[in-house]
Order: C-alpha cells, then sequence, then structure tokens
C-alpha cells in the first residue's frame, strides 16, 4: 500500500457499484492518474457506530492489509484508506465484472469448465489466506467478485479471523461471527468453532452450487437450514442422493470431491492440499499461474465433449468412485461441459456505461437496504435486539449496545479505536438467551377472575367443554382477523380466501398423517393397525374424539383472549430462494411496531381459547350468539406439534393480563394472541360469565406453560405409546360388523413403571369415548382403561413467586377424593373422571382408566408409559377400582414441593429465531452428541434442550 497520504479529493466519484451493510461503494477515478479506475468503499462513521461494525471495518481494513503485501491475483486488493470527518474510504481493486452470484444467478448452473476454472482460482486463493493466517469465514458466490476477464477475486473480509494477529488457535477463534446461513459449517453451529477447513465446507457448497445452481443446504428459513447442515441432509448425502433424479448431467468426480468435502468432522474434511490432488483436477497444472489465473472470458474453447482429448469430466466419466454407487444414467458424459464462454460474455456486466460525477461531500451513505443474505452474528440476541427495537424496556444489558463517543482517529489513513469498540475480534459466546425479560411475570397474586369456578359437577363441565373437542372441526375458517391495512383492525374477517377450508386434519399440520399427537396415537396407532379397512378418517376422529376425555384435562386451557391473525401473502415471510433476505424476526418485528397499539385495542373480539393435550389450539368466539359447545363456533387454529409453528413469547403476561403471544406457521399466518386486561374481562358480559364459567379451565397455568406441556406430552409420550401398543391383539367385539374394530374391545391401558421416585399417584378415570359418527345405536362393552391423570402436586402458595408467576395446584390435591379436589378453589377444573355421555342418538362405549405412576423426576413430569394389554393377558388395577378415581400422595420434600412441571424454565426464550438455533446447538455440544438434531424445530429444541440440562442438573446433585 502506498505510504503516500491520499483523501477524498484525489478522487472522481463515479456511479455507485453496489451496497453493503456498512457501505456503499463507488467507481472513482484517480484524478492524477485518469486512466486508474478504483472502487472505493465508503462507510459511513455514524453508521458503523450505531450499527456495531467497528469490529468488521477494522477487521476488513487490517486483514487486506495484511493480505495485499503478497499480491495473490485472487485478492482484491486494498491501495490506500483514508477518511473525513464523516466517512472511511478503501481504496480497492475495480472490479467490474460484478459479483460471482449475479453471474450464477443469470446463467442458472456453470458449465463444468467453469465450475471447475474457478474452483481452481478458489483453492488457489483459500491455500495463499489461509498461508496467512486467515480464515475468510464468509465465504460465499457474494463476495467473490470478477474482472474484467472473468478472474475472481474474493472480497469482503471483515468476519475473517486471524490466527497470527495475537490468535493462535484458530479452532478457538470463532465465537463472534457465524456467517451466511447456507455456508455456515456444521462445527460452528455445534460447537462455536471455526477453522480454516470451515472455508473448505463453504467451498464445497460453492462447487455444489456452481453446477446445480443453488447451495446444498437450504432450508425455508434459516432454521430449516440449520438443521440440514447439522444433519448433513442435502442433495448429494448417502441417504439421498440415491433418490435423486438430477444427476445426469453433473460429472460423477465433481459429486464425489463435493461429498468428500462436505464432512461433518472436520478433520475428515478434504484439506485443500488433498483437493488439489482430487481427480477432478487431474488435468490441471497448479503451477501453470498464467493459465490458473486466466479469466474465464480468456479460456480457450474447449474441445468438443467426444474428443478424447477434451475436459477432465471426459475422461472422468470412466473413473472409479468408490464412495457411492453412482446410478448408471450419471455415467454418461456431461453435456454442461460445451463451451460457453464467448456466447455468455455480453453476460459481463458493464458498469461503466453510466458516468455520473458525484460531490464526495454528497455520498449518500445510509442505512442500508440491500436485499441480501443476512450475515448471522452470533453475539447478540436477536430476541432483545427486536424487543429493543419495538421499544420494550429491558433490564438485561446485552453486548449489543450502541457506541456513542468512539474516537475513530486516523493514525495511518484510517484507524479506528477499537479499545472502544463494542467488541474485540475474539468476542464471548453468545450470552445465554435473555433471562427474566421475556417473562417477568407479576410476582403478586393471581387476579381475581371474574368468573369463579362454581360447584358444577364433573360431568357438566365435560358437557361444557366445546364441541370442537368431541367432534372434529369440520370446516377450518381462521378465526377474527387482522387485516393489514392503515385504518388498523378490521374485525372477524374470515380467512377462506387465504387458507382453505379442509377436511378434519387441518391443514397446518402438515405430518398429521404420520406424526399423530400422542393422545391421537394411542388410539390411532391401534385403530390403524387393526382396522385395516375401516374408514381412517372416521377413525382419526374416533380415536381423536376417543382421547379428549381423557386427556384434554391436563392441558386445557380457556380464557378470555384476542385473537389476531395475520394474513401474509401467499409466498409469507420473504425467505424463499429467490429472496430470502428477510428472516422472520424482522417480519414480525415489523407487523408487531405497526399494530401494536392495535393490538391492544379494547374492541377487538374476545375469543375462548383451548389447548388439547393432543396440541390442537382453538378458539370459541364470545360474542356468540350461542353456547360455547356449538361446534360451529369452535375453530381450530393450529396444532402446536407442528414442527413449522414457531413461537415468540412476546411479554405475554397473564398475571398482569398484558402483552402477547406470537404464533407464526411459517408462510402461512401469524396468530397474535393477546390477553385483555381485567377491566376488560370484568367487562364481558353476564351472560358470558354464566356460561363461560366452568370453562376457565388451568387458568392458574400459564398459556406457554401449556403449549409446552402440551408439546412436551406429545413428544415424550408418542413414540412410548406406539412402541408399547404394538402387537397388542384386541378382542372381538361383540357385533363386529357394524362397530368400528378396535373401539369394541376392552382395552386396559395401564402404567405400572416404577421407579425411585418419591411419590406415587394412583387413580382410575372412567373414559368416556365420544362417538359422535358412530352411524347407529349400538350398545358397545364398555372398554376399562388405566391410566394416569398427571398428578397434582402439593405445592405451597409462595410457589408463584418462584415460579414466575406459575401457580401450582392446590393442596387440596393431596386430599384422596377427586371430589374434593374439584372442589378447591384454587385448583383448575381438571377433569379425572369422565363419565359417560349418553347422546340421544348414540350408545357410547366406554373405557375405564387407571393408573399407578410414579414421578420420575420432581421437575419435569414425564407422561405415564401406557401398556395395552389384551383382555386375558394381564390385570389391571382398573378392575379393582373401576369407577371411583383416587389419587394417593405422598407429601412431597420441600424443595419438590418446587414444581416445575410443564413450566417453561423462567429463563426461556421462546423463539424459533436463528439466534435460538445457534444458541441451542451450541449447547447441544456439553450433551451427548450422538443426537445431533438438537435444535430439530426452534422452541421445542430450545425447550427441550433446558429441559435436558435441568435433569441433568438434578443428577448431578
Ligand atoms: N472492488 C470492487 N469492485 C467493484 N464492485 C465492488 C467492489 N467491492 C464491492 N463492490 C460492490 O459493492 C457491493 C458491496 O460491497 P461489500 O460486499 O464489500 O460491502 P460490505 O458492506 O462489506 O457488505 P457485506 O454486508 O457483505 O459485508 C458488492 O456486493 C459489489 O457489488
Amino acid at each position: 500500500m502506498s505510504s503516500r497520504k491520499r483523501s477524498p479529493h484525489d478522487f472522481i466519484f463515479k456511479e455507485e457499484l453496489g451496497h453493503g451493510s456498512y457501505s456503499t461503494v463507488y467507481k472513482a477515478i484517480d484524478k492524477r492518474n485518469t486512466k486508474r479506475i478504483f472502487a472505493i468503499k465508503v462507510c459511513s462513521k455514524a453508521h458503523i457506530i450505531k450499527e456495531s461494525k467497528v469490529k468488521y471495518v477494522t477487521i476488513e481494513k487490517n486483514t487486506l492489509n495484511l493480505l495485499a503485501k503478497a499480491h495473490h491475483p485472487g485478492i482484491v486488493k486494498l491501495y490506500y484508506t483514508f477518511h473525513d470527518e464523516e466517512n472511511l474510504y478503501y481504496v480497492l481493486d475495480y472490479l467490474p465484472g460484478g459479483e460471482l452470484l449475479s453471474l450464477l444467478h443469470k446463467m442458472k448452473t456453470f458449465s463444468e469448465v467453469w465450475s471447475k476454472h474457478f474452483t481452481v482460482q478458489l483453492v488457489d486463493t483459500l491455500e495463499f489466506i489461509h498461508s496467512q493466517g486467515v480464515i475468510h469465514r464468509d465465504l460465499k458466490p457474494e463476495n467473490v467478485l470478477l474482472d474484467r476477464d472473468g478472474k475472481l477475486m474474493i472480497t469482503d473480509f471483515g468476519a475473517a479471523y486471524t490466527t497470527t494477529a495475537g490468535n493462535n488457535d484458530a479452532n478457538k477463534s470463532s465465537s463472534s461471527f457465524v456467517g451466511t446461513a447456507e455456508y455456515v459449517s456444521p462445527e460452528l453451529l455445534l460447537h462455536n468453532q471455526c477453522s480454516f477447513s470451515s472455508d473448505v465446507w463453504a467451498l464445497g457448497c460453492m462447487i455444489f452450487q456452481f453446477v446445480t445452481g443453488s447451495p446444498p443446504f437450504r432450508g425455508e428459513n434459516e432454521l430449516k437450514t440449520f438443521e440440514k447442515i447439522v444433519a448433513l441432509d442435502y442433495p448429494w448425502s448417502s441417504t439421498n442422493i440415491h433418490n435423486n433424479k438430477f444427476l445426469n448431467n453433473i460429472n460423477p468426480l465433481i459429486i464425489n470431491l463435493v461429498r468428500k468435502i462436505l464432512v461433518l468432522e472436520p478433520k475428515d474434511r478434504l484439506s485443500l492440499k488433498k483437493i488439489k490432488q482430487d481427480p477432478w483436477f487431474a488435468t490441471v497444472n497448479w503451477n501453470d499461474r498464467n493459465t490458473i489465473w486466466k479469466g474465464i472470458w480468456q479460456l480457450q474453447l474447449p474441445t468438443p465433449v467426444n474428443s478424447s482429448s477434451s475436459s477432465s469430466s471426459t475422461s472422468s466419466a470412466s473413473v472409479s468412485i468408490p464412495e457411492y454407487s453412482i446410478p448408471s444414467t450419471i455415467n454418461t458424459i456431461s453435456t454442461s461441459t460445451t463451451p460457453r464462454s464467448s456466447a455468455h460474455q455480453h453476460l459481463l456486466p458493464s458498469r461503466q456505461l453510466h458516468v455520473i460525477d458525484t460531490s464526495i461531500r454528497n455520498i449518500p451513505i445510509t442505512k442500508q437496504k440491500r436485499k441480501k443474505p443476512t450475515k448471522i452474528p452470533n453475539t447478540t440476541s436477536s430476541i432483545v435486539e427486536w424487543r429493543k427495537k419495538l421499544g420494550i424496556s429491558s433490564n438485561n444489558n446485552n453486548n449489543n449496545h450502541v457506541l456513542t463517543n468512539i474516537d475513530i482517529t486516523d493514525t495511518e489513513g484510517l484507524s479506528i479505536d477499537t479499545e472502544l469498540s463494542s467488541s474485540n475480534f475474539i468476542t464471548n459466546p453468545p450470552p445465554p438467551p435473555p433471562t427474566q425479560i421475556l417473562r417477568q411475570h407479576s410476582q403478586s397474586s393471581p387476579p381475581s377472575y371474574p368468573n369463579t369456578s362454581s360447584n358444577l359437577t364433573l360431568e357438566q363441565v365435560i358437557d361444557q367443554i366445546p364441541t370442537e373437542y368431541k367432534q372434529s372441526p369440520t370446516k377450518n375458517k381462521m378465526g377474527p382477523t387482522l387485516m393489514m391495512n392503515n385504518n388498523g383492525i378490521s374485525e372477524n374477517q374470515t380467512q377462506d380466501h387465504i387458507i382453505p377450508s379442509t377436511p378434519p386434519v387441518p391443514p397446518f399440520f402438515p405430518h398429521s398423517s404420520n406424526r399423530s399427537p400422542i393422545s391421537t396415537s394411542v388410539s390411532m396407532s391401534t385403530l390403524d393397525k387393526y382396522l385395516n379397512n375401516a374408514d381412517i378418517n372416521k377413525n382419526r376422529k374416533l380415536a381423536k374424539d376417543s382421547v379428549i376425555n381423557i386427556t384434554n384435562e391436563s392441558v386445557l386451557k380457556q380464557d378470555y383472549v384476542y385473537i389476531y391473525t395475520i394474513p401474509f401473502k401467499a409466498d409469507g415471510p420473504a425467505m424463499c430462494l429467490d429472496s430470502y433476505s428477510q428472516i422472520d424476526n424482522d417480519l414480525i418485528t415489523s407487523l408487531v411496531s405497526k399494530y401494536k397499539t392495535s393490538l391492544k385495542s379494547v374492541n377487538t373480539l374476545p375469543c375462548i381459547l383451548m389447548l388439547g393435550k393432543n396440541g390442537d389450539l382453538s378458539y370459541v368466539k364470545n360474542n356468540s350468539p350461542t353456547s360455547p359447545t356449538a361446534s360451529k363456533n369452535s375453530e381450530l387454529m393450529v396444532n402446536v406439534a407442528d414442527s413449522d409453528l414457531s413461537m415468540y413469547d412476546f411479554e405475554f403476561d397473564e398475571l398482569a393480563r398484558k402483552g402477547f403471544l406470537i404464533l407464526e406457521r411459517y408462510r402461512k399466518k401469524l396468530w397474535f394472541i393477546s390477553l385483555p386486561s381485567i377491566p376488560i374481562l370484568s367487562s364481558i358480559s353476564p351472560p358470558s360469565q354464566t356460561s363461560y364459567d366452568p370453562l376457565v379451565v388451568n387458568r392458574e397455568k400459564g398459556w406457554v406453560d401449556c403449549f409446552f406441556k402440551a408439546r412436551q406430552l406429545i413428544e415424550e409420550d408418542e413414540k412410548r405409546v406406539v412402541d408399547k401398543v404394538k402387537g397388542i391383539k384386541l378382542s372381538p367385539p361383540a357385533e363386529k360388523s357394524k362397530i368400528p374394530k378396535g373401539l369394541d374391545s376392552t382395552v386396559t391401558i395401564s402404567n405400572e413403571k416404577t421407579n425411585n421416585a418419591s411419590y406415587k399417584t394412583n387413580s382410575t378415570t372412567t373414559l368416556k369415548i365420544a362417538t359422535s359418527t358412530f352411524p347407529t345405536k349400538k350398545e358397545v362393552p364398555q372398554a376399562q382403561l388405566t391410566s394416569d391423570t398427571f398428578p397434582a402436586t402439593n405445592t405451597s402458595e409462595t410457589t408463584v413467586a418462584k415460579n414466575n408467576g406459575f401457580v401450582p395446584p392446590s393442596k387440596n390435591l393431596n386430599n384422596n377424593n377427586t371430589n374434593n379436589i374439584m372442589k378447591g378453589k384454587q385448583q383448575s377444573l381438571v377433569s379425572k373422571r369422565v363419565t359417560p355421555i349418553a347422546t340421544k342418538d348414540r350408545t357410547v362405549p366406554t373405557a375405564q382408566v387407571s393408573t399407578s405412576s410414579r414421578i420420575k423426576h420432581p421437575h419435569y413430569m414425564i407422561p405415564p408409559t401406557l401398556r395395552v394389554q389384551a383382555p386375558g393377558q394381564g390385570h389391571s388395577r382398573s378392575t379393582s377400582q373401576p369407577t371411583s378415581p383416587v389419587l394417593s400422595h405422598k407429601p412431597l420434600s420441600p424443595q419438590l414441593t418446587y414444581n416445575k412441571k410443564y413450566q417453561m424454565p423462567s429463563n426461556m426464550v421462546v423463539s424459533s429465531s436463528r439466534y435460538e438455533v445457534i444458541h441451542t446447538l451450541n449447547q447441544g455440544k456439553t450433551r451427548n452428541l450422538s443426537e445431533p438434531n438438537v435444535a430439530s424445530s426452534g422452541a421445542s429444541a430450545a425447550f427441550k434442550n433446558l429441559q435436558q440440562r435441568r435433569k441433568d442438573e438434578a443428577l448431578n446433585k
């Protein structure tokens, strides 16, 4: 770099070449030598400081300075740096060819010749960069520019790490920056580590992208992308390749090379040295620098493909491929070797056409809005930022504070006082999720609800459960809608035009058929297995019906809430292939910002929200003139087990009656569930009070707790139960022909699992199987089921504070009498006993349920393992206590009374944000790594992870 001091006045600024997250790049002519054209990257100081980009600017400058010394052809050269009052200036090689990504987009895919040529140049450049102790850490086609000949140069070293700059161990280096989702390495996701081979991983992704047009790992959002990366789930993986029908035009050598690079374990990944020896490069003379550093436009037309001396791909087709057996179809020569260079020369962007002199004082450096993949910082919580943006106070000092009064001085053209910068090069691992911020529940007593539970019998309670749970939904209209218009909220608009009505299985539950919620699993697995000829839908409905009465009791949550639905466009958040510039958080942030006031409007429609143990979340409109039990008023929203569902706990503080919870079903819908204030609740009309009073179930439990309880139950029990019911034979029904198989048998489900836990619960429940779809009046034998009712825990009221608002069940639960339990004022109206309901039209088969279960761990309620016994194969406790539910509890020791079952940990951030995934993954390294998919799906993964840690901690004690 020239030592001579330069200034912006030495250059004539021309047109803008592009802009990044903290800079705008201009073409500029050197006034002293007008033939010299540069690209000048102009970074606004204010913007850099405001956006905490100081460290990136510093890194970029230092790294480019370091690398510029050796004049490698593959590195954008930094000539000068200087600054004025407002901006920093980097004078760089001018690269008129634009981004490699743009070229790739124009061409869809690169020919093999080009792919190889670019790869050779990349390998050569990476070798050089690494030899200088630099890891690029954000290698991707966007950060590769082309000169006028089509020769590539790597740019954007803002994320780089230099091992020689006092950082000796590259492996420990990289907690501060993640990269770009599609190219981020698994070791960074899993272990927060990055090494030279992480660049090689990105190289592998790029090679894949060159020949296929898309990066190998791309989910519909960053979360899914990460999941794919850590699962090595891409089209050429061992598991996927044989099903891949699009390999015909791809040289197997390329596939094998990529497969050897995209290896999860960095030490098993090919090194650059080995890559150079790969058969795909057999024809490359790595020492012939003139040849390898030709631009693609200078390449000679390759010999026709069927010539024996043509490109390597020709000869390579016969090379044996050890890694996988290549389908015969792909052992043909690719036609993609066809030369395209001259034909595509017109693709070279010409940015020199417009010559606009720009006064340097007028250079607009504003916050960049460029649509490009977001870099993922690993240091701050996007949730905290998100909340900040919304102006929500946070007591948590995160690392992302905005700097003020930073002294940016010039020691040699450009120098930034990094001491004052928000972050040093190496930063700490990501901070824990913002504790206590998201869930600062009031520690005061629960508010007095307008509707106090009455002395209704359980039967009455059950009878008043909205029929959502007794009958499958017949329609799937969306509920009250918050329409996005400038006038605020337009109430109660249905959205059939957005999500069409569907049969009973909701469209939001994509895995409904193979991923049944637990409760349904018990019945469905049995039913589906043994009812070969039955109408599956009917049986599912029956199965679902059959479990409602047993299971709802644990999770059912009814209360007055407002539900707003934010319609998306058909595409949903722009995270798809073409425009993946916007992340979910951005979208939600903007929506919430826009409708923050409206969302809390008192004029919106209150609903009763219900969450079933099977995960169904539905609501009943409060303004309905008819009873809430009318099925037409009950609307299924979503199933919380839906793996595509994200939950954003957004100050959803039910004790304080404020805030709202956001549910997002990606690309479909956002729901804002808002709690009305106490006065509004109180103002709900008296008729409502009367009719809804008994429906206020589990009101002492938090909504989010309920969600997670449902998810937990679904996740934990599904597999176990399915396993247990395997091979169980059911007795034939008395009148087989008229009664759907499987429901007519005596089924005994018992749980006798014992462990060393401290107390035990026994209960017997008579299970009523609702039979709304039974065709005729038909008496069927009663089945007896023995089931666990989720044990109530003896918990003192002081627990409220500890539990951040979670109010445990009443002491009354110690009572061995369910009827007494149900009278407890604080006790939720949990139905421990479900009495058969005989309707006019049908006779209902019933089952009796009894269980014996012990709580394995006081912190987390592990749902019972159910064992299904065919009649005559065993004895159930149910027979001894067929009708009278009994709970026998030993009092818990004081510390065990701290009942956290189903409670979301207080430091839990409910989110599927990219940050959360990374955090969860990072936590994963302390866990059993044989479970690689710790970040299976956002919130639930985070929850699982936290759960696991709690369990581990408890065990260690
Ligand atoms: N030397 C150059 N010659 C020509 N165009 C350039 C040059 N450097 C950058 N550009 C253009 O300007 C755009 C922004 O540059 P760059 O990516 O370096 O900015 P940034 O602020 O570092 O962005 P990022 O957000 O990726 O870090 C590039 O995508 C490219 O189109």
